[in-house]
């Protein structure tokens, strides 16, 4: 608290000093000058006031009576509000005189008619006019030291808006309490069943402290939120300060962050300073990383210090809470893997609660939170909403029933029907609707079947993943995609990889079977299937001609080497094994199409016809996928990965590329 005053008062100090000097020199400038003649003249007239000589410069500073001054009132002298008050008197002329002693014999002579005249000769050394100035910009300085002394210290007791400046190295945090309290309960989150079950703990630490700390226990500081954006993290700390009842300091990583040396740490002084006069209370820090990321890795320039020193004084004061500081950090963020590990060591924030993308059942439930709001056409089905939006997160979930209603709007609809929720779907996930782009009949044609080839393969392989949804309607930068239920599982076997390959190749494979030439437009569907054999032979050790190795390196110090891990032999070898896993699964898709080109054609077909297709219409053409397990609901996680898996776990897996964008320079744009 009491650096604040230290920080502002050398800032104003000197702009204090510089208001002074800077007009009066200036004012020096811009006397004007008179020569001897004009001098006696106004001397004769009685107007001057004073003549100050400076031998040195041969001239002398001449100064007009008030009445005189008046009479001309200078321009400058009413621009510059402060010259009268503040400055030294600034001379009115600038004598030019000739010879000094002529001047002076004429100047005593009439100095006898105008006796109030007076010169340097009769002034005291201290009221030099340099000297007159330094006495007063100091009294300025006084005043306006005890100014800002009395501004403080009111800011201080009362905390009022209006002040920015002087409480910047005050906490930024939005605080909701006893007047504003959150009113989200754990009602208001929906599905995320493990997660709230693990803050339920917190909500009974802050709720009924003693019975814990009574048996000797401590109570946890800290809990970490970790989950991709907008699955509720936020919302499930505001819930947790909703039960509890208590006070809830809000604030992002971010806002620590401020150009000024020493804001950041001073800023989360206060904050805890503050949360500990509510206590008990729950701070909550979004965006964590913001501040948490690994101190003094690869950090050569030093710019960093300032987030050191806000990290290190977080820690200082989390290690500082006793056993009595009813006060809890929760923190958010989406990057556990770059966070420093100081931060997750015991008494801080030993404990992370994963908080995932929402499954089926947990989707729906989100969609009934939202769905609440809105005026819904009785058709809609919450169950085939959700079974529409695998891989959206709450917030993408709440922006589908916003934008469902936006749409209904805009068609005059009396309600939301499940026409708008599927156009908001859309929209979210590929941008607009591209209703009057140009395609070439041929084109589409084209289109449908690669969608097709790869729904056929897909539907026909044991091992790939159960199809969701297919379509041709362009929207965004693809011609057509196809969406899969990515299944829930922590192991992939080499059949499981094989049969997505070959699916993957499937559109590829349509293309050759029907038309007997391939397109461009499966960059995506390349890039992927050649990932994935790479990743068989060289990480997974899934191909039997390099065997049980695996060139991966977890430790990630492999990509300081610049060399390849392996010989210039094996790299051959392994160049012609992805070679010929690819190729194998192309050439199975090629087979497999072919000896069901019936039921390809029937579904491209479909496809030209409505241009969207569900699982409903595969199943009318090749009958009940035996094998497929149920759209089946898993038991909530709430672990965090141990390791980063190099798979990537592909949702919406195909989507194809524009066929006019053969952009091999940014196949990442997909
Ligand atoms: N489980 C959920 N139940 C109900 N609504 C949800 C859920 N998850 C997210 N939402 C909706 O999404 C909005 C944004 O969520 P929130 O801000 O909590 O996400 P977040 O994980 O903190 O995101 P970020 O990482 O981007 O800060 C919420 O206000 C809410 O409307
Ligand atoms: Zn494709």
């Amino acid at each position: 608290m009491n650096n604040k005053g230290f920080n502002w008062f050398f800032p104003i100090a000197i702009i204090a000093l510089l208001l002074f000097f800077v007009p009066n020199f200036l004012g020096d400038n811009s006397a004007k000058s008179i020569d001897e003649d004009g001098f006696f003249k106004e001397m004769q007239a009685g107007k001057i006031q004073r003549v100050l000589i400076d031998k040195q410069a041969q001239k002398a500073d001449v100064f007009l009576t008030q009445n005189a001054k008046t009479a001309t009132v200078k321009k400058d002298d009413k621009a510059n509000p402060f010259s009268n008050l503040v400055m030294a008197p600034k001379a009115d002329y600038t004598l030019k005189y000739g010879d000094l002693r002529l001047f002076l014999e004429k100047f005593d002579a009439l100095k006898q008619q105008n006796p109030q005249i007076t010169t340097s000769k009769d002034y005291a050394e201290g009221e030099s006019p340099l000297m007159s100035i330094l006495i007063q910009a100091l009294i300025w300085i006084t005043i306006l030291g005890l100014f800002y002394f009395l501004l403080f210290r009111k800011m201080g007791s009362g905390g009022g808006p209006g002040g920015q400046i002087f409480s910047i190295g005050k906490s930024k945090a939005k605080l909701f309490d006893e007047k504003e309290r959150i009113q989200v309960t754990f009602k208001d989150v929906a599905g995320l069943e493990g997660a709230k079950e693990e803050v339920q703990e917190v909500v009974d630490f802050l709720k009924n402290s003693e019975k814990y700390t009574k048996l000797g226990g401590k109570i946890p500081k800290g809990v970490l939120l970790v989950g991709p954006p907008g699955t509720g993290k936020t919302l499930l700390a505001k819930a947790v300060a909703g039960e509890a009842k208590v006070p809830f300091f809000s604030l992002s990583g971010s806002d620590f962050v401020e150009m000024f040396v020493g804001v950041g740490a001073s800023r989360v002084r206060d904050l805890f300073a503050q949360a500990k006069a509510k206590s008990p209370a729950i701070i909550f820090i979004d965006e964590i990383d913001a501040i948490g990321r690994a101190r003094g890795k690869s950090n050569f320039s030093g710019g960093n210090d300032e987030r050191e020193n806000t990290l290190n004084q977080l820690l200082t004061e989390m290690d500082g809470f006793g056993t009595d500081t009813n006060v809890i950090v929760m923190a958010a963020t989406n990057r556990a893997d770059i966070l420093d590990k100081a931060l997750m060591r015991a008494g801080r924030f030993d404990r992370s609660i994963y908080v995932d993308l929402p499954e089926l059942h947990e989707r729906r439930q989100i969609f009934d939170v939202h769905l609440k709001k809105i005026k819904l056409d009785e058709n809609v089905d919450r169950e085939f909403l959700a079974k529409q939006t695998p891989g959206f997160s709450g917030a993408d979930i709440a922006n589908v029933c916003n934008e469902a209603a936006l749409i209904a709007a805009r068609n005059n609809h009396a309600s939301v029907t499940k026409q708008d929720f599927l156009d908001a779907v859309d929209r979210i996930i590929g941008g607009l609707e591209k209703k009057n782009k140009a395609i070439k009949p041929s084109e589409k044609k084209r289109v449908a079947y690669h969608e097709a080839g790869h729904a056929t393969i897909s539907w026909l392989v044991e091992h790939a993943s159960p199809l969701l949804k297919v379509t041709i309607v362009p929207r965004g930068r693809s011609l057509g995609a196809a969406w899969y239920l990515p299944e829930e599982r922590q192991l992939t076997t080499t059949e499981q990889m094989l049969d997505e390959m070959c699916a993957t190749l499937g559109g590829r494979a349509a293309e050759q079977v029907i038309f007997n030439n391939i397109s461009t437009g499966a960059l995506s569907d390349l890039e992927s299937v050649t990932k994935r054999a790479q990743a068989m032979v060289t990480i997974y050790g899934l191909s039997p001609n390099i065997g049980n190795i695996s060139y991966y390196d977890s430790s990630g110090q492999s990509e300081y080497n610049f060399g390849k891990p392996y010989s210039e032999e094996t790299a051959k070898k392994i160049d012609i094994e992805i070679k010929g896993i690819i190729e194998t699964q192309y050439e199975r898709a090629v087979q497999i199409l072919t000896e069901n080109k019936d039921k390809l054609d029937a579904l491209a077909n479909k496809l030209l016809e409505k241009e969207v297709i569900f699982r409903e219409d595969l199943e009318e053409v090749f009958g009940k996928r035996a094998w497929d397990p149920e759209l089946t609901e898993k038991p909530v996680t709430n672990t965090i990965p141990t390791a980063k898996e190099p798979s990537e776990e592909i949702i919406i897996k195909d989507k194809e590329e524009e066929s006019e964008i053969q952009a091999p320079e940014s196949p990442t744009q997909l």
